[in-house]
């Protein structure tokens, strides 16, 4: 996935087109608004076709007219342009595209197929799935060509979901990116997002850079967040953790697990907490930030115990891995969200174990979010952020390497040491170096690789 704008509003298809009716209340007219997303397409089209032979495949609504806007501003700025067409257009101003379009027009089951592809079929009006002989005609025609340029969205591709659709290289995202440019497996390729000066407003966007300050000058180890890990049966993803948080922000982290154990860090301190009690009389201090609870506690009655001691304490609250599943159904009931705030990190697994999610993964995480009270941090190829107010970030272009182990002991422990160290927007900004330390990684990434990759964001927040 392509390295999206920051901060850009993601809206459904619903809102894109309210916001385009107020630009039509406002005095634009519907060919105006369709001229300038062909302005937009052919810049880009001219730039990456690079003088080869482009064909434009319109269908007969507004997408095509889009193609139809594009194809004729392509000609006349000298380019060698084909459009294949779907069929007569319907949308009137794509009517009025396809009759200022003059060049060499063929239907599109008997089109020649050229080095350069411009889908231009459907967009966010794909209302069924195409019919065989279209379907036949346009494999034929993208499987010969070397570049796949989707107008919009890939056509057929399900603009709140991302699922379904052809296969493209790039996507030209049309006025704002919609839940399908940021959802869904790769087949949207890089996403370019040309604006067409549509005003917009959503709760929801893609991740914005987060602002990162250094300590302030009076800071002790103990204000700048004291943080305590309940560790478990499996010791590493403790340490994974903890170590994430020191090396992410927290001043005083504090390893608690049920057997004597040591070894590097060494800056970690290491506290035996041989049951349940004695984890609720470690608990039982005002200074503690923020409590981590789940990577690698197990699923046993020592870790239902231990979870209970913690749900009880008053603090602030990062949850993951195994506390998740042991919550299940029962986590709002459970967390108690009047009194402090709470982070869950689920994998799909574990938010399904939770929540009964409806429609998309942004939607189904959003009513997760309203539904417990708690800041939900929905993880995947596309980590989905919701919070309870309703406000959602998508954190979708982060390196496919982090599907591997311990990767998400590394975020929790990151989420749960902004949260301890008063950051506004831990989750947000844990996401982020998450996503930036992988990068630096770069290919083969392991988890313990990715901790002394943080440190360094923290210096330089805009690398
Ligand atoms: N978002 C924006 O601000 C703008 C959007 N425009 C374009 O307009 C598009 C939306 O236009 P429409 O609402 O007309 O929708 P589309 O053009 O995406 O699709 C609707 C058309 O396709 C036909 N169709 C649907 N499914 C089909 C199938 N399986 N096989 C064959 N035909 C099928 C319908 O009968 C209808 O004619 C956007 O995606 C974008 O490309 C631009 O023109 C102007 C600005
Ligand atoms: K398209």
């Amino acid at each position: 996935m392509s390295r999206l704008p920051a901060g850009a509003p993601i809206v459904t298809a619903a809102q894109m087109r309210a916001a385009e009716e107020a630009v039509f209340a406002g005095g634009a007219t519907p060919l105006a608004l369709m001229e300038r997303a062909g302005v937009a397409v052919a810049r880009q089209v001219a730039r990456l076709a690079a003088g080869r032979p482009i064909l434009v495949l319109a269908g007969t609504g507004g997408n095509g007219g889009d193609g139809y806007a594009a194809a004729r501003l392509l000609r006349e700025a000298g380019c060698d342009v084909r459009v294949a067409s779907l069929g007569p257009p319907t949308h009137p101003a794509a009517m009025t595209m396809a009759a200022r379009w003059t060049g060499p027009t063929w239907p599109l089951a008997s089109a020649a197929s050229a080095p350069v592809v411009v889908d231009a079929l459907l967009g966010i009006g794909a209302a069924r799935p195409f019919a065989a002989e279209p379907a036949a005609a346009l494999d034929r025609l993208l499987a010969l060509a070397d570049l796949r340029i989707a107008v919009d969205l890939p056509s057929g591709r399900d603009p709140g979901t991302g699922e379904g659709g052809i296969q493209a290289d790039v996507t030209i995202a049309l006025g704002a990116l919609k839940p399908a440019h940021v959802l869904g497996d790769d087949r949207a390729g890089h996403v370019l997002l040309a604006d067409l000066s549509i005003p917009l407003a959503s709760d929801w966007s893609t991740l914005s850079r987060p602002t990162l300050r250094p300590p302030r000058r009076e800071a002790t180890k103990f204000t700048r967040g004291k943080l305590v890990v309940v560790g478990g049966a499996m010791a590493g993803a403790g340490v994974l953790a903890a170590s994430a948080a020191l090396h992410g922000g927290a001043g005083y982290v504090i390893l608690a697990e049920p057997e004597r154990r040591d070894g590097a860090p060494h800056a970690l301190v290491r506290r035996h907490v041989a049951d349940a009690s004695a984890l609720a009389t470690l608990l039982a201090d005002d200074g503690i930030g923020a409590v981590l609870v789940g990577p690698g506690l197990g699923r046993d009655e020592a870790a239902q115990a231990q979870l209970a001691v913690v749900l009880a304490s008053p603090h602030d609250l990062v949850i993951d891995g195994d506390a998740l599943t042991l919550l299940g159904r029962e986590v709002g009931a459970r967390i108690g969200t009047d009194r402090r705030r709470v982070f869950l990190t689920p994998h799909g697994g574990e938010f399904s174990r939770m929540f009964t999610g409806h429609g998309s993964k942004i939607a189904a995480t959003a009513g997760a979010a309203a539904a417990s009270g708690a800041t939900v941090i929905h993880k995947g190829p596309a980590t989905v952020i919701a919070d309870p107010s309703g406000r959602v970030q998508v954190a979708a272009d982060a390196s496919s390497w982090l599907a591997s182990a311990g990767t998400g002991d590394v975020l929790a422990g990151l989420v749960a040491a902004r949260l301890a160290a008063g950051d506004e927007h831990p989750a947000e900004t844990a996401v982020w170096l998450h996503g930036r330390a992988a990068a630096r990684v770069g290919a083969g990434l392991i988890a313990d690789a990715m901790i002394p990759a943080l440190s360094p964001l923290l210096d330089r927040p805009s690398t």
